[in-house]
């Protein structure tokens, strides 16, 4: 008998957790058994069915994570950081190894530094964005970073919705990481932040960041690799936020291996394309 992942979901009434809730619900080979939200959330037990007009499914809102960490095989969360990190602790001291895939973005360095200590005990995915296409787009920023930094500026541009709680995304600070990887640098002794006032000439070999804010613009990123004569632009749109939810579910098949489950540790979406 082919064997089913039961899926908790962590911030399932917002953008992302809608759809992945609605994701899972299709899923022939996953079961959704828990959805958790925050004390104040305005949809506290709710049948997830019904908050997303659909049929009733029996799986309600809760609050109190426990009973579906016990029940679940995996955790897919798209809340917001504090929850992640408390989940995330919480997974750290079960005994049982429950696997926890994580879309959030826009985590302190400290909150990043816990969610590292929490991978030691717990298999962890954690994606700054489940599109594939991203994933895709990162390895090509890597491999173009390799080009010499004292002929190549590496500028990286993201706009999204004017609801986004963060800035720069999750994604664009993957790409970010993955263009000073290429140049075997330190990325936060070479990431500029903003531009404001008499900034000067341009630091030869950092990492510019722009971000804008608007109307209800899913999601789109922009590396461009300056030189005097020459420009390489590599970008992304996203067109429909169930592109995530897809990519959450394939991450979270990744994740659980055919029932094996992974080992703790921190895993990323580089992990599933290269599968
Ligand atoms: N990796 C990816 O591909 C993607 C990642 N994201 C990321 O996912 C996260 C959620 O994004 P999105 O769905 O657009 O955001 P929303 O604001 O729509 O949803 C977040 C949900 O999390 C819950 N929540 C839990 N804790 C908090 C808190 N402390 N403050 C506010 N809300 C909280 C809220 O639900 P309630 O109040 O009911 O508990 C809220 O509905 C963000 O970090 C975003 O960047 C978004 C899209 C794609
Ligand atoms: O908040 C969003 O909406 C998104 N967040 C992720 C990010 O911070 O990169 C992924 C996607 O771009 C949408």
């Amino acid at each position: 008998m082919k064997s089913v992942t039961k899926v908790t979901v962590l911030g399932p009434t917002g953008r992302l957790g809608r759809a992945i809730c609605a994701a899972v619900l299709d899923a022939p080979d996953m079961e959704l058994v828990g959805a958790i939200v925050r004390s104040q959330s305005a949809f506290l037990d709710e049948d997830v069915g019904e908050m997303l007009d659909r049929d009733t499914v029996g799986c309600r809102t809760t609050v109190p994570f426990e009973d579906a960490l016990e029940l679940s095989d995996i955790v897919i969360d798209a809340s917001m950081p504090a929850m992640t990190i408390s989940v995330a602790e919480r997974m750290a001291v079960q005994a049982r190894k429950c696997g926890l895939v994580t879309g959030v973005t826009g985590f302190t360095t400290e909150q990043s530094e816990r969610l590292a200590t929490a991978a030691q005990r717990v298999p962890l995915l954690a994606a700054g964005n489940f599109s594939l296409g991203i994933a895709v787009i990162e390895a090509l920023v890597e491999q173009a970073a390799i080009l010499p930094a004292k002929d190549w500026d590496i500028e990286i541009s993201e706009t999204h919705h004017r609801l986004k709680a963060d800035a720069p995304s999750g994604t664009a600070l993957l790409l970010g990481h993955a263009a000073a990887r290429g140049r075997g640098i330190n990325h936060e002794a070479m990431a500029v932040w903003a531009r404001e006032g008499v900034t000067g000439p341009r630091r030869p070999g950092t990492i510019g960041y722009a971000v804008s804010r608007g109307g209800g613009i899913i999601g789109e990123h922009e590396v461009r690799l300056l030189s005097d004569m020459e420009e390489i632009s590599i970008s992304h749109r996203t067109h429909d936020r169930r592109v995530f939810a897809r990519g959450a579910i394939t991450a979270t098949r990744w994740m659980c291996d055919g029932g094996k489950g992974r080992e703790p540790g921190l895993y990323s979406m580089q992990d599933v394309v290269k599968a």
